[in-house]
Parts: C-alpha cells; structure tokens; sequence
C-alpha cells in the first residue's frame, strides 16, 4: 500500500498499538534488516533526530549494541516527542556521541544509519544540517535510512540538494510517494519495504498496478462478443511528413487488441498508412472534408485520441474545438494538441467530457506557464494542481510518469526503462491509452493500465533486444505473449 503522512497517521491510530509499541515494532523491523547486510561486529553510527523517526533509531541503537558497535548521535539535540524520549532513556548512556565528536564518529564508522528526519520532514535543511549531510554523502561509507532518507518530503518527494544518500532506505509499513519517485531524486540505490503488521483496510488516494491487477481490470471478450462490442477507438493524427507518428498511434491501439479502431488522418499520408495497416478503419480528410468526415465520427466513438504527429494538420485548432466541444467520451490529447492549449488552457473548460493530456516536462512547462525546473523540483505537486485547477487528467510523463486527478488521485507508474526514450513512444503511449479508455469503463483505471503497460513491455522487450535499438514495432508481439500468459 502506499500512503502519506496523513494516511500513514491514520492507519498508526486505528492500530490499536500506542506510538511506542509502534516505534518498538518499527525498531525491531529495521534492526532485523540491519543484521542481514551489516558486516558482524562492524562499526555502526545512528544519526538520530529529535522527533519519532530519532526513536526508532535509538530503538535500532538498543537492539543492534551487543551484535555491533554501535555509537548513536542526537543531531537536532533531546528528543522532543514523548516516545522518542523513552526510547532514549532506554538507549545505554556508553552508545551516545556528543555531536562535538561526530566528525571523528563519521571517520571512524563503517556504516551509517540514518534516522535524522522521517515524513514529517518538509521545507529546506538548516546550514548545519546540510554540511553533516554532505559529510555523510561524502564518507564513502554505505548509509541506510529509516522509513525516508533525511532532508526529502514523503508526501512530494521534493529532496533539498544535500538530502542523505543511502544504500538501503527501509520503508516503514507502506511506500510513501517519495520511494516511488526514486527515478526522479535517486537517493536510495535500493528500497526495502518492511511490514509492521498494521491494518490497511482504510482508503488511499494512490493508485497501484501490476500483471495481475491489469488483468484484473482488462476487459475480455466474450464469446457472444462482436467487433464494436469493446468499444471504437478514433485516433486523429499525423501530416505530411509524419506519418510515423499516425502509424504508431495505431500501432499502440493494436496492441491492447482494440477491435474496431478508427483512423483519420490528413488525405496526404492515407496510402502509406492504408497499405501498412489492415484492420483500422480509415477516413482521410482534405482541407474542404474535415468537418464533414471528423464531425460524426466523434459522436460515433468511445474514446478519442487527437494531436500525435499533427503539426502540419490543416484546421487542427478547429478540429481541437470541435472535439472538446463535441465529445461526451473521454479525449486523450498529445503533442501538437498540446501545443495548442499554450496560452489557450481556458478552452479546456468547455470540455463536456473527461480530458486527459499526456505532457512531457517542456509541454508542461509550456502548458502550465511552470519553469521546468519548478515542475521537476516538484512534479507530483504541480501535476496535482494542473489536474485539480482545470479538472483534466495530467499524465506527466518522465522516468516514474505520474498520473493525476481532478479529485487528488494519483498514480506513480514504476515500469520502463530508457529504450522508451525515442520519438515515437509517446505516439504509441497515446494509441494505447485511447484504446484502453475505448475498451474500459473507469477513465483513471485506463489511463493508468496504459501507462503501466507502455513501460512494461518495454522492460520485456528489453530482455530480449537491445535497450539502444529497441523497436516500438515489437510491442504487438510482446503483448501478444503477455495475453498468452494470462489466457486472453
Ligand atoms: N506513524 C507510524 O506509522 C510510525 C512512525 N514511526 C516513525 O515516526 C516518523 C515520523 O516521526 P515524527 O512525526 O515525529 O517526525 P520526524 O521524525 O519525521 O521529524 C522530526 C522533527 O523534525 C521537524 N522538521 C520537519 N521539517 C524540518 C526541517 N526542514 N528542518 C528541521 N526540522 C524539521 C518535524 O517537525 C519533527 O518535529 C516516521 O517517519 C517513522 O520513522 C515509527 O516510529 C513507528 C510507526
């Protein structure tokens, strides 16, 4: 499960367990991990900070001192919560450091253990705080972190620049956003999630996927099932010159095994499209045409996908009016589409129906009237009041892609790899996505199943091919597998 602070305190009140019996269970979680990687009988320094997460370090300090040497240091001085206080009375007065003699403590460690700030850290480190940190990121030696690397937010993952840098990041009960945003602040080289046995029946705003939940929620044929019983996915994309992009929007729909798709696209790339793919259905539009062919096909559809490819389109602000204006089944838009919103986000409000954008950070940027480095300190966040402000779904797309709701859902996607980084995947991503919306009743479950998917069979793909070479045109095959797999 994943949760954020306030979820996390939460599920710590309906336990049943006091904050310290929780803080002896956490201690014990994180000294039991501890014992498989540490080296026995090796140097061991507890940084501990003067709040809950300071206390299951001198729990951890307690349960390790006799196996290691362990030294433990009051940072951010006395320990301010009544818990933290007890642990630390029951800490052996021979473990403590005085801060005076950290520097020559660090020197003289072999491991680290990092229980400095947990999720209630939020805002930028002190000075002083900042220069330990650095020293510690500096040492050399290997560091683990309780629940949450010291000096990064659980809830946005925003890391100050000098946050700790650990080995191992022990995540307490559930994974806050901050652990699934790892490709974005690479601050742990690996993350282990340690159960504390606390109920987690209450709700969470953060969605989850995986092979079984996606076959879960994929919708099978039945065997009474005819062509446009799982839905018609219109796709309106590419120009002269990109072609491509109109081909790899099909190419994603086809993946998911959209059974009636429809295709429309400028008359001028028609025939290569036409001789490439068998099963869409096309409509060529001229520059008279494309109200009469775009017009009834809207009314026609379950989902619709606008924009990959489009920047040469005759009448594209148009045919984005008209869709947005028009359409009462959800529209994905990507690329030039979005490129149209600059400036111009107030037609979203006319949207009849749910809009879902798919930006890379400059689109975002761009869209959002965000430096990009704004966005990238804090993605989560922006993404969420984006979605929340105009009421659309934003897909931000980047190494852990986020999607996120009018309502404050979010989804934190952990699959694909760098082979996905090429023009084109973003086209593909967009087919997908269109043609899942068209098959699947739940909008958000869609969206995030074809975000899920578009980085997943890249990871398969990868096995088998090289990651520099990949090929977009493989995923057919590899989904094909995966159906296979599941019995589809
Ligand atoms: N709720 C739970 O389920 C459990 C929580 N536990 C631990 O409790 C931790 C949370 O403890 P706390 O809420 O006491 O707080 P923390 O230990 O996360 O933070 C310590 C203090 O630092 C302050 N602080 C926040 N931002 C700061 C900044 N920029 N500069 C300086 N100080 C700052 C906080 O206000 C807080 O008083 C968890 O991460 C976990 O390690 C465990 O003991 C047991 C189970």
């Amino acid at each position: 499960m994943i949760q954020d602070k306030e979820g996390m305190i939460r599920i710590e009140q309906s336990s049943g367990k006091t904050p310290g019996r929780l803080m002896e269970i956490a201690g014990k979680a994180v000294s039991e991990a501890l014992g498989k990687v540490l080296r026995e009988g090796s140097s061991i320094l507890i940084l501990a900070g003067n709040g809950n997460n300071g206390g299951d370090g001198a729990v951890v300090c307690r349960m390790l001192a006799g196996r290691f040497s362990v030294q433990i240091a009051y940072v951010c001085g006395e320990p301010k919560t009544r818990e933290a206080r007890a642990a630390y009375r029951k800490v052996d007065p021979a473990c403590i450091v005085s801060v005076n003699d950290l520097s020559e403590a660090l020197r003289h460690a072999d491991a680290i253990i990092d229980a400095v700030y947990g999720f209630s850290f939020h805002g930028p480190l002190d000075p002083e705080m900042k220069k330990l940190f650095r020293a510690v990121n500096n040492s050399g030696k290997p560091v683990y972190s309780i629940d949450l690397n010291s000096g990064c937010e659980a809830d946005t993952g925003h890391c100050d620049s000098d946050a700790v840098r650990s080995k191992i990041t022990y995540a307490l009960d559930c994974y806050k956003p901050f652990h699934l945003l790892r490709k974005d602040h690479q601050k742990f080289q690996q993350c282990e999630l340690l159960s504390l046995g606390l109920p987690h029946e209450g709700p969470s705003r953060y969605r989850e996927m995986d092979e079984d939940l996606f076959f879960a929620n994929f919708p099978k044929k039945s065997e009474t099932a005819y062509k446009g019983s799982l839905g018609k996915a219109l796709l309106i994309s590419g120009c002269y010159g990109m072609a491509g992009a109109a081909g790899l929007n099909i190419l994603g729909a086809e993946t998911v095994g959209i059974p009636y798709l429809h295709a429309a696209m400028p008359e001028e790339i028609y025939a290569p499209l036409a001789s490439r793919f068998l099963t869409p259905v096309m409509h060529p539009f001229g520059h008279e045409s494309w109200y009469e062919v775009l017009e009834p096909l809207i009314h026609q559809a379950t989902a619709i996908g606008f924009g990959s490819g489009a920047v040469y389109m005759d009448h594209k602000s148009q045919i984005l009016d008209l869709i947005l204006q028009n359409s009462k089944v959800p529209v994905v838009l990507d690329a030039e589409a979005l490129r149209l919103l600059q400036h111009n986000t107030y037609i979203l409000r006319f949207a009849g129906a749910p809009v879902i954008l798919t930006p890379h950070i400059g689109e975002f940027s761009a869209i959002s009237n965000l430096p990009e480095d704004a966005i990238r300190d804090n993605r989560l966040k922006t993404a969420l009041d984006f979605a929340s402000d105009y009421k659309v779904i934003v897909v931000l797309k980047g190494p852990n892609t986020i999607v996120a709701s009018p309502s404050g859902e979010v989804y934190i996607n952990q699959t694909g790899n760098q082979a996905l980084s090429q023009a084109g995947s973003g086209d593909v991503l967009t087919g997908m996505m269109t043609a899942m919306l068209a098959m699947t009743r739940d909008v958000f479950t869609a969206v995030c199943m074809a975000v899920w998917l578009h980085g997943y069979l890249a990871e398969l793909g990868t096995k088998n091919h090289s990651m520099q070479n990949f090929r977009l045109e493989t995923y057919p095959e590899l989904m094909d597998e995966l159906f296979r797999k599941h019995g589809l």
